[in-house]
């Protein structure tokens, strides 16, 4: 059996107890630990030191280097996360355009090809992660790499007439075709890309479901990541720190509601935090009987939008703490802390109501580790926004619109007052959509048809762009 090369911008932390609050790392940690193989990529360090660092724990070895400051900056900081992520989160009012960043991002995706190069035997598959590695096949054909190379996007794929609002576009679509195999979370981001391919580019849906573009012939396919059930199932009954907040005083329990992203603006947590506000305003049965934790560990916090969004939580939360909290009665947790997966999936398992609400969000695994966290014989309501990746299969949750304030106050106040038999119908429903399409089955099913599909002959990659 060929070797499996994992590479992505992001690492799953080594360190053993470290947390990685991102699904992509939690992600490809789970698929690697299975299968054995390379993951390489970023250290997650800034540094002026291009040496690579391999280090093998079980069956993977981890070949990860650090960016200098100008990487870091351009090719992170900029057109990946200034660039890419707001528009294909559809969000063009948030994000920027700066050319030099983006040649930054190109020489970046060149060195990291190159650096991976010497590590590669030829009958390796190689995977490639995420909207920062965009180019980074067509950079391995440039170098003569002649391996299968696949690629997975984990964040939403946007309509083409938002696409097109990033200059280079055309360009950087044209790299993507040097893909042998493309996945996208969902149908409905296959069927932007494939628009994109056959309206903006004029290419051709071949009779073998396969896209002839710019010359090239490759496939694309739908792969929605998923969970490991068990093992979440195990790390929830194991959780022994504190359950359900108790009442001070009195023995009656609080219900939680709780929420858990990174804190970022695609995750919709103003939007979510004024809902909990209008439902405790519109239900006030039940102040006091209710508390919404929020977790949101910071990310990319040297991103100006990144920035704003934190500003805007904080005093949103103090708006709620300091016009509804009691002596004995603190409406919204809020903690930017990072806690580790047993925590998490714990939480998760005692809370009634698990309120995952993204404005757009490529699959979002916080809502497959909720529903998978709970306790069969007494489940908690899943409430989703129907913008969320995981919407498409999760279809037994209460779906709702994060736009629509209203509608979410209301949809907490169902989820809280839903009889048991409901909960269970609902819960049972969504298990079966998870336990389909778990984690195994996304790995499985995306590299067996990366294995098999065979590309036409394809014309070596023509001479590098621009970089300096
Ligand atoms: O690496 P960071 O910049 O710190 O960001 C963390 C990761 O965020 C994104 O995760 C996405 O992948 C998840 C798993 O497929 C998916 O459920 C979620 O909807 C996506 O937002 C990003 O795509 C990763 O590259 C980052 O590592
Ligand atoms: O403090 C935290 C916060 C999040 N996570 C994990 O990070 C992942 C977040 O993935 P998701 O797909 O929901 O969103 P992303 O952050 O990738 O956009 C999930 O597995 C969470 O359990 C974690 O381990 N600790």
């Amino acid at each position: 059996m060929s070797r499996l090369v994992v590479v992505s911008n992001r690492v799953a932390p080594i360190k053993a107890g470290k947390v990685a609050a991102g699904g992509l790392a939690v992600g490809i940690h789970d698929a690697l630990r299975q299968s054995g193989g390379i993951w390489f990529g970023w250290s997650g360090e800034v540094s002026a030191n291009p040496d690579i660092g391999c280090e093998t724990v079980g069956n993977i070895t981890y070949a990860t280097l650090a960016l200098n400051k100008r990487d870091y900056d351009q090719y992170y900081r900029g057109f990946s996360n200034a660039t890419l992520w707001p528009i294909f989160h559809y969000r063009i009012d948030l994000a920027r355009y700066n050319r030099e960043e983006y040649e930054g991002y190109r020489r970046v995706n060149a060195m990291l090809a190159e650096k991976l190069k010497p590590l590669l035997k030829p009958d390796d598959i190689i995977w490639i992660h995420d909207y920062h590695l965009i180019p980074f096949a067509e950079e391995c054909r440039r170098l003569s790499i002649r391996n299968r190379i696949g690629f997975f996007l984990h964040i939403p794929f946007p309509p083409p007439e938002i696409l097109t609002v990033i200059p280079p576009h055309n360009e950087l679509l044209r790299t993507l075709c040097y893909y042998d195999l493309i996945g996208f979370q969902t149908d409905t981001d296959r069927l932007a890309f494939q628009d994109y391919m056959t309206r903006e580019v004029r290419g051709v849906i071949e009779a073998d479901g396969s896209l002839t573009a710019y010359g090239q012939n490759f496939r694309a396919g739908v792969y929605p990541i998923g969970v490991v059930p068990e093992e979440i199932r195990e790390l929830a009954e194991s959780y022994k720190g504190r359950r359900r907040p108790m009442r001070r005083n009195t023995d009656v329990l609080r219900k939680n509601i709780i929420s858990v992203d990174r804190l970022d603006y695609s995750k919709g947590l103003v939007e979510r935090f004024k809902a909990y506000e209008a439902f405790l305003d519109r239900f006030p049965e039940h102040r006091r009987l209710v508390e919404f934790i929020q977790i949101a560990p910071t990310s990319r916090s040297d991103v100006k939008t990144y920035q704003t969004i934190r500003q805007q939580l904080e005093s949103e939360a103090g708006h709620i703490n300091g016009r509804l909290s009691d002596l004995d009665w603190t409406p919204l947790h809020y903690l930017n802390k990072s806690h580790d997966r047993r925590t998490l999936m714990g939480l998760f398992r005692y809370a009634a109501v698990g309120f995952v609400t993204p404005l757009r969000d490529g699959m979002n695994l916080v809502a497959k580790e909720y529903v998978a966290s709970q306790n069969p014989e007494d489940p908690g309501v899943l409430v989703l926004s129907r913008f969320a990746g995981a919407a498409k299969e999760l279809t037994s949750a209460l779906i709702v619109n994060p736009y629509d304030c209203i509608g979410m106050a209301e949809a907490l106040d169902r989820a809280l007052r839903m009889p048991l038999a409901e909960r269970k119908d609902r819960y049972e429903h969504m298990m079966r959509a998870i336990r389909a399409a778990d984690l195994d089955a996304w790995r499985d099913i995306f590299l067996r048809d990366l294995r098999t599909f065979s590309s036409r002959p394809r014309p070596a990659a023509k001479k590098p762009p621009v970089v300096s």
